[in-house]
């Protein structure tokens, strides 16, 4: 001490159960939460626990009392049930009961550890929980499987009573897992127990919720350490069975004592009758599948628990949007296996109804049909036939879109729910409360033609500024700036052109309330006029027309507002709506009345904005400062921003260090419609980005953490899309010049194989082409391969021999364009990279003659020069295919033939016999004796042979 404790290993400390550490920590509100038994706890966050838990340890020696001998049962339960299950003798119930009776005095969720265990056997729950432990602890990564889905589909069917998987078989080990998996024992535990409760209730036992075994007799225990381990779990196993199968015999229950115990959560312990709990299940409009390979519960609590979690994660930065892919993965994994171990302990499906509030799919953007299959509890082949009948070709393997699984899902009745992260969902966009809101300055932006004087127009409202004659107002460029008029403030962005303008909108972000289009008196509506309407019209804000220069002579105003009619920018004195104001920027001429169009416009959109909230805006422009560092111009929109806020933009995060506005003086908060220069962030984020403000610094971490890999995603997928989209744009690629080698990443299902198969590739390809193995490994093609295919720079393809794409590679290549090639025969690999590299071969260019003419006579007319008359002596001569004039065996010239011509007549081509006139392209001396050979070139698909 002091150092840091994952909870477990306080609860280990404090001689409790890790979950119900867990639960207890989130339950004190002491001001932190944790996730999982997992997270780290400082040194301060322990000591709270242990004061606030000072109560618990008194309970501690018993907890461990019992634990241990549960442990000690339960393990010797297991090394049998393996081996013996089946040839153990059926007499099960008893037993389970005896042995879970036996858990006197136990804590509150211990004892709905033995409830469960009543229905299903202890040996495997425990099991998995101890084993998911270790594998947290020990393993890094899941080992990799060649998984296919059509097994997964396959064991689902199957579904063997079979306690002998053991669940570290499954990759597991991350944290997420586990923790989920612990949520969904408690739900399980939950719903097992209600039956429970009832079975004792009906049994005479009173206060059902109270009281973990404390009527357990001892010599049940014993009963329970006895060496007969197998019938022990032979007993789980036929629990199980008996329960889902009506016809099963009933081991007639036994009747306990009504539990007592002051404490709350914890299940009688009683036999539960197979009968009396389907009619229970039956009267609830239940059904029961025993198969879940869920972990006992660990506490009476757990679902509460487990629920605030879920509230949880609707938290900003606690929500499932913020964990990291890594974890997202380890949940799949997590899921499938518990659905794997699901399979084999059940001896049929029973369609299980999920709740109302389990009907929910979470997904991630996109989703496969085997994980929507299974998300569903229903068979991947029910899934792909929906979508066969809708006219959609699919497999297991098939990634769909969120659009496409929601209404596959929709069809089985459930919800589908997409949370990909998305920073967007961090915006506030609810407006606010319309008496909280005050009148905001506008925001302008000037537009205009190429020299039609936006910067000088600027410049004049610069300086018409109330304030711009101040002492110390010395502005400075900060990409915006206020200016006060005798009607109030506007917020003038300082970003003349479109494309600052489009930028910004790019994003999504409006920052403009008013287009001020310039239009030059002396020369018009020009092209940039109309793409800057057209820009303000996309963006839906409305203009006002300035048309600039009227100092000029040629100036004419009229010509400009007719010009302008066309795009329905009709001014109000002709019947339109459109304000125009006619002004000179050089001689600021009238620069007050285009302060006060502004204005009225402004008032006709009545800006408002709340200015007591947290400050929410856009950034203008951003800029590496050798000082300061990142420095970026914001303009808040709604809220105030307060020097030391925590403000997120995209990537970028920090605490808002310095401020200043745009006469460069120091500030401290800044409302609505203001622009400010800040300094603070970890970066320079992108023009155009929204901010907000939050409140914990981890939170902006975390955000921003996952805007970051989002981005980088979005970056690979574009770039792997562009350049591994398919074998035929690899071939482009070649053609472009743009990849000589082939990068590959080989899988395989054996280390012999991927050798053989490395070898053979390394000895494909020439001097031109050739393939490169970035990455080879034995097991399942995994998302790591796919990004770094996706990543390689010119993108590489992915083939895997005897082993295929998890679900989530599958899914990730579909999204990046990853080429996955699969392959159960070594010849067949092979062939198809020498196809792909013969394919990346740039073609051989072959000439093909077409035919001869000889020179007869020649003669010249006037713009086109020498033609020459001739005979075609063999094949065809045609116009514009390429010639060469040959004397002897020279060749005087290559071109093509240029004009072609039969007597008078244009032609096409002339055929062997017969006479006409052509001439050679840029060459006119031809002489008689001449022979012109005609002649052209084609392509040919190169192959190494
Ligand atoms: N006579 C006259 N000349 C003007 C007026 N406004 C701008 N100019 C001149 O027009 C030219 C272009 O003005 P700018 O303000 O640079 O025009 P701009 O639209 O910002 O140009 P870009 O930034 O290149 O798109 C300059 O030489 C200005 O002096 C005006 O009202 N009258």
């Amino acid at each position: 001490m002091p150092k840091q404790q994952r909870v477990y290993e306080l609860a280990q400390e404090l001689e409790i159960n890790k979950q119900e550490l867990v639960s207890k920590i989130n339950e004190l509100d002491l001001g932190f939460s944790v996730n999982n038994y997992m997270t780290v706890l400082n040194p301060p966050e322990i000591d709270s626990i242990k004061a606030a838990l000072g109560g618990t340890k008194t309970e501690a020696p018993k907890k461990k009392a019992t634990k241990s001998s549960k442990k000690k049962s339960s393990k010797k339960a297991e090394a049998p049930v393996e081996d013996k299950v089946e040839a153990a003798p059926a007499a099960p119930v008893v037993r389970r009961r005896r042995k879970t009776a036996t858990e006197e005095d136990e804590a509150t969720e211990e004892s709905t550890e033995t409830e469960v265990e009543v229905v299903r056997p202890t040996v495997r729950r425990r099991r998995k929980v101890e084993t998911a432990d270790e594998v947290e602890e020990s393993a890094e990564e899941p080992a990799i499987e060649a998984e296919q889905p059509e097994e997964v589909e396959e064991a689902e069917a199957v579904e063997e009573p079979a306690a002998e998987e053991p669940v570290a078989e499954e990759p597991v080990a991350e944290e997420v897992a586990v923790e989920e998996a612990a949520e969904e024992e408690a739900e399980v535990s939950q719903e097992v127990s209600e039956p429970v409760e009832e079975v004792e209730e009906a049994a005479a036992a009173a206060p059902a919720e109270e009281e973990p075994a404390k009527e357990a007799p001892a010599p049940e225990e014993k009963a329970a350490e006895e060496p007969a381990e197998e019938a022990k779990s032979e007993a789980g196993e036929k629990v199980a069975e008996t329960v889902e199968t009506p016809a099963a015999p009933v081991a007639p229950p036994i009747r306990r004592p009504p539990p007592r115990s002051p404490k709350g959560g914890a299940k009688v312990l009683g036999r539960i009758s197979e009968s009396v709990l389907k009619d229970r299940l039956a009267a609830e409009n239940k059904d029961f599948t025993p198969g879940p390979s869920r972990r006992p519960s660990a506490g009476g609590g757990t679902r509460s628990s487990s629920s605030r979690r879920r509230g949880r994660t609707k938290r900003v930065v606690e929500g499932s949007d913020l964990y990291g892919p890594k974890s997202r993965r380890s949940r799949r994994g997590g899921s499938r296996g518990r659905s794997r171990g699901r399979a084999k302990k059940t001896q049929k499906t029973e369609i299980t109804q999920a709740a109302e509030h389990k009907r929910v799919i979470r997904i991630e953007d996109v989703i496969s049909v085997g994980d929507l299959a299974h998300s569903m509890g229903i068979k991947a082949a029910q899934v792909a036939m929906k979508l066969i009948e809708s006219g959609m070709m699919a497999t297991v393997n098939t990634t769909l879109d969120f659009e496409t699984a929601a209404l596959i899902a929709d069809e089985f009745d459930y919800t589908v729910e997409n949370v990909a992260f998305d920073i967007a969902n961090f915006y506030d966009t609810t407006p606010d409360e319309e008496e909280s809101m005050e009148r905001r300055a506008p925001v302008v932006t000037v537009m205009g033609h190429v020299d039609h004087g936006k910067t000088s127009l600027l410049d004049a409202v610069r300086a018409s500024s109330v304030t711009s004659g101040e002492a110390g107002g010395i502005t400075q460029h900060i990409g915006a700036y206020m200016v006060e008029t005798s009607a109030g403030m506007v917020t003038f962005l300082d970003t003349p052109g479109h494309e600052a303008f489009t930028a910004l909108r790019a994003r999504g972000a409006k920052a403009t309330d008013i287009v001020v289009l310039v239009v030059a008196a002396d020369d018009g509506v020009m092209p940039q006029t109309v793409e800057a309407i057209n820009h303000a019209r996309a963006a839906e804000v409305p203009i006002i027309v300035a048309i600039n220069k009227i100092d000029k002579p040629g100036a004419n105003p009229d010509r400009v507002k007719t010009a302008l009619t066309e795009y329905n920018l009709i001014p109000e004195e002709w019947g339109g709506s459109t304000l125009f104001v006619e002004v000179s920027a050089l001689e600021k001429l009238n620069i007050d009345g285009l302060l006060e169009a502004i204005s009225l416009q402004a008032e006709l959109q009545e800006l408002k904005a709340r200015a007591d909230r947290d400050a929410q805006g856009i950034v203008i422009e951003a800029e590496l400062d050798i000082g300061r560092g990142p420095v970026a111009t914001v303009l808040v929109q709604r809220g105030t921003l307060n020097r030391g806020d925590i403000l997120v933009s995209g990537r970028y995060y920090g605490r808002v260090r310095t401020m200043h506005n745009d006469r460069a003086q120091t500030i401290d908060k800044a409302g609505p419609s203001q622009p400010v220069e800040i300094t603070g962030l970890s970066g320079i984020p992108e023009a155009g980005e929204p901010f907000f403000v939050v409140t914990e610094e981890r939170d902006a971490k975390r955000i921003t953490e996952n805007v970051a890999d989002q981005r980088r995603k979005e970056v690979m997928a574009s770039r792997a899309k562009e350049s591994a989209g398919s074998l035929e744009d690899l071939s482009a690629m070649i053609a472009r010049g743009e990849m000589k080698t082939l990068k590959i990443i080989l899988k395989g299902d054996v280390q012999g194989s991927v050798e053989a198969i490395k070898e053979a590739f390394g000895k494909l390809g020439n001097d031109e082409v050739r393939t490169k193995i970035i990455h080879t490994g034995v097991g399942g093609i995994t998302e790591n391969d796919v990004n770094l295919a996706a990543s390689s720079d010119a993108g590489a393809v992915i083939v895997g021999f005897n082993v295929r794409p998890d679900n989530r590679a599958a899914e990730v290549a579909e999204k990046y364009g990853v080429q996955i090639l699969t392959h159960s025969i070594i010849y067949d690999a092979i062939e198809q990279v020498r196809g792909i590299l013969e394919g990346l071969l740039s073609p051989i260019v072959q000439e093909k003659v077409l035919g001869h003419a000889e020179v007869r006579e020649t003669f010249s007319a006037p713009k086109i020069g020498t033609i020459a008359g001739v005979y075609v002596t063999d094949g065809i001569v045609r116009r514009n295919a390429k010639a060469r004039l040959l004397r002897g065996e020279r060749v005087i010239y290559e071109s093509t033939v240029g004009s072609l011509r039969r007597f008078k007549d244009d032609a096409k081509e002339v055929k062997t016999g017969f006479e006409c006139g052509l001439s050679i392209e840029n060459y006119n001396d031809i002489k008689v004796g001449d022979v012109v050979e005609v002649f052209e070139l084609e392509e040919v698909k190169a192959t190494f042979d």
